[in-house]
């Protein structure tokens, strides 16, 4: 119960669920538990990604002991979650996962303006329901079988603790996942089942890639400040941090200043450092949102002009 005393998670012939472990992220996750050991399950929709991240799987075995298997089911609503969970468990006697990483998701950044109601309404879908669902069927399976020591990872972003223009459809389900993270984190305990969320900022994957389709300039060019990482760096740093057994995990400077700042009742990693990035931010986070806000001001003038363009005011 207190940190100082707590084991270290080891993955080792354990059975961890991935859900959007074919791609970026969660094929990063997997690579690394599957040189720990780990029996790993993969659940994403497109069936030729999952054959070829299962394939890479098996190169990268330790042991005849372990199992891998893929299976494609969308995960945004509570149906098609309990399907995948269920078809994840057969191999195993309908057992639960010893851990589930939550990895599955999406965004679409525009201006709210431009958005219609659908967008918001998938908005919501993939950044929440995504993982929500099988963080739910997860935790009653968990719960019914008295599966203590089990682990629920979320993968929220720096976009669960902040945001700003271009992400109005998806940093909300992402600030979502974080209350959904701190309120399990409370009442799984019942059961011995550690929850954990994960706030990664930038990191350069086939998702990345995808949501630079529809990202307005100004997103583009506040993000910029951000370096960015290789989904195989940001996946180590989940790793370290569920390893270690933190209850918010971040894997980089600015995202760790975001989190020392805006806390809330979430169990501290470390006491000392976050003591002195709560001091950063108090004074870094105002500073860098008034120059974000002069940036935003300053972009009227070329915004208005892209909206006439677009036919937006006839
Ligand atoms: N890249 C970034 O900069 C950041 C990403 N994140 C978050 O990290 C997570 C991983 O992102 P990333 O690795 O970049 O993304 P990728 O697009 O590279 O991978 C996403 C994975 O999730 C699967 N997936 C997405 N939506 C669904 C769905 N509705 N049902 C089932 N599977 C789904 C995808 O497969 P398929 O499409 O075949 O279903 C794929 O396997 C996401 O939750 C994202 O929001 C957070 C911060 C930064
Ligand atoms: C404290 C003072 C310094 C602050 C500097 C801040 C720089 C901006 C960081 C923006 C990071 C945005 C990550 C988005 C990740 C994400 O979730 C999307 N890519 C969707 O996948």
């Amino acid at each position: 119960m207190f940190g100082l005393f707590s084991k270290k998670w080891n993955p080792d012939g354990k059975h961890v669920y991935i859900t959007g472990g074919s791609s970026g992220l969660g094929l990063c996750l997997a690579h690394i538990l599957a040189k720990k050991g780990a029996s790993i399950s993969i659940v994403a929709r497109n069936q030729t990604k999952l054959d070829e991240a299962l394939v890479s799987l098996e190169a990268l075995r330790v042991s005849p002991a372990q199992k891998f298997a893929a299976y494609s089911h969308a995960l945004a609503t509570a149906p098609e979650a309990v399907a995948a969970l269920d078809a994840v468990c057969a191999p195993y006697g309908g057992e639960a996962p010893d851990a589930v990483f939550t990895c599955a998701g999406s965004s679409k950044p525009m201006f709210l303006v431009e958005m219609e109601e659908q967008d918001l309404v998938e908005g919501m879908s993939n950044a929440y329901w995504a993982q929500a669902w099988t963080a739910w069927a997860s935790a009653k399976k968990m719960a019914k079988t008295h599966k203590a020591g089990a682990k629920i990872v979320l993968v929220s972003s720096t976009l669960g603790y902040m945001s700003f223009v271009g992400w109005a459809s998806y940093s909300p389900g992402k600030h979502a996942l974080r209350g959904l993270a701190d309120a399990l984190h409370s009442e799984l305990m019942l059961y011995g089942i550690d929850v954990h969320i994960y706030f990664p900022a930038t990191m350069y994957t086939p998702g990345f890639e995808e949501e630079g389709k529809t990202k307005p300039q100004i997103t583009r060019t506040i993000e910029s400040t951000d370096e960015g990482v290789t989904p195989e760096q940001a996946a180590q740093a989940l790793y370290k941090g569920v390893v270690n057994g933190n209850a918010h995990i971040t894997g980089d400077l600015i995202t760790s200043l975001f989190s020392a700042g805006t806390r809330g009742a979430a169990p501290r990693s470390n006491w000392l450092l976050e003591a002195v990035y709560d001091m950063v931010a108090f004074i870094a986070i105002p500073i860098w949102r008034s120059s974000v806000d002069k940036q935003v001001v300053a972009h009227r003038a070329e915004h208005q002009e892209y909206l006439t363009q677009k036919g937006y005011f006839s």
